[in-house]
């Protein structure tokens, strides 16, 4: 099918829309982090950066680690910003930008997230790094998606609809899960592994409070109690189950890793926030290296 110029929005250098980007100028490995401010504190531990270039809250850089091709692309924050980069980034490979037709043979991209996290149980405490094995959707995005969930992923979705009861609030959970394989390249006794929720924001839609009244009063209590065969909500953040759900449907494998920043159960934040993100960047490219494919 050919797809229309409204479709597959390309700028006057052949770039696509959002991300600024020719399909040579982004690896086939991804780091996705949501402030642009991260980009630079990533690529400088690339050997060689050969590209860098940006648009609104998308800024990348592409460079080498060893052997590898690596790019490093800031997302901004939220799932509505993940629909356009993975949309984007998918479009770059698997779309001819002649003929603005879907390839036959399709490149199966590595998208791995460094990013921040409020922790809502007491023994993951600020400073830790967590791998998300499963992301739960509360802001809708896959909804708008063809998608379909494992067996797994139906019982832990209704499991968790049924004990929520919010849906007259119009929040139905979707479940969503990291690449087995990515996973098993990065856990090691540095990390943990958790349910991450992926939320609409950072204040309401994460339980917190300053001036506005919530609607749910129990929600951080009722995500923190919630257990489905012996696992339980981790934390929160704001852009993984958009990632795994996205990445999955298009044929990519994802994996999230958290700097966890906050622990919001004994309300603690951080005293260290830039040294535990470069931790976790120096442990990400660390793995990427490794990385067989
Ligand atoms: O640090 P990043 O990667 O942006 O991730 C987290 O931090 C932002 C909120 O402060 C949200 O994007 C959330 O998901
Ligand atoms: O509590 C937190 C900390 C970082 N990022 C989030 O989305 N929430």
């Amino acid at each position: 099918m050919h797809l229309s110029e409204s479709e597959l929005i390309l700028n006057s250098d052949g770039s696509i829309y959002h991300l600024n980007l020719l399909p040579e100028d982004v690896a086939q490995t991804i780091i996705t982090v949501g402030d642009p401010d991260r980009v630079p504190e990533v690529s400088k531990h690339f050997d060689e950066i050969e590209l860098k270039k940006s648009k609104r809250e998308f800024c990348t850089h592409t460079g080498h680690i060893g052997k590898k091709r690596v790019s490093v692309i800031s997302t901004g924050i939220g799932t509505d910003n993940i629909d356009i980069v993975l949309n984007e980034l998918d479009a770059l490979f698997n779309i001819d930008f002649e003929s603005k037709t879907e390839r036959n043979q399709k490149t199966e991209l590595n998208i791995i997230r460094i990013g921040t996290s409020g922790s809502i149980q007491k023994d993951i405490p600020v400073d830790s790094v967590l791998i998300s094995e499963v992301a739960i959707g509360l802001e809708g995005l896959l909804h708008f998606y063809k998608f379909s969930q494992s067996p797994f992923q139906i019982n832990l979705q209704e499991s968790l609809t049924q004990y929520l009861n919010w849906s007259s609030n119009n929040i139905s959970p979707y479940v969503t899960i990291g690449n087995d394989y990515l996973l098993n390249e990065f856990t090691s006794s540095q990390t943990k592994a958790g349910y991450t929720v992926t939320n609409a924001g950072f204040y309401g839609p994460q339980g917190r409070r300053i001036r506005l009244s919530p609607t749910l009063n129990d929600f951080f209590e009722k995500l923190r109690a919630f257990r489905f065969q012996n696992n339980r909500i981790t934390n929160l953040e704001m852009e993984t189950a958009g990632i795994y759900g996205m990445a999955h449907i298009l044929g990519h494998k994802a994996l999230s890793i958290n700097a966890i920043l906050a622990n919001r159960a004994t309300g603690n934040f951080s005293k260290k926030p830039q040294k535990t993100i470069e931790k976790v960047i120096m442990y990400t490219l660390e793995k990427i290296e490794g990385l067989s494919s």
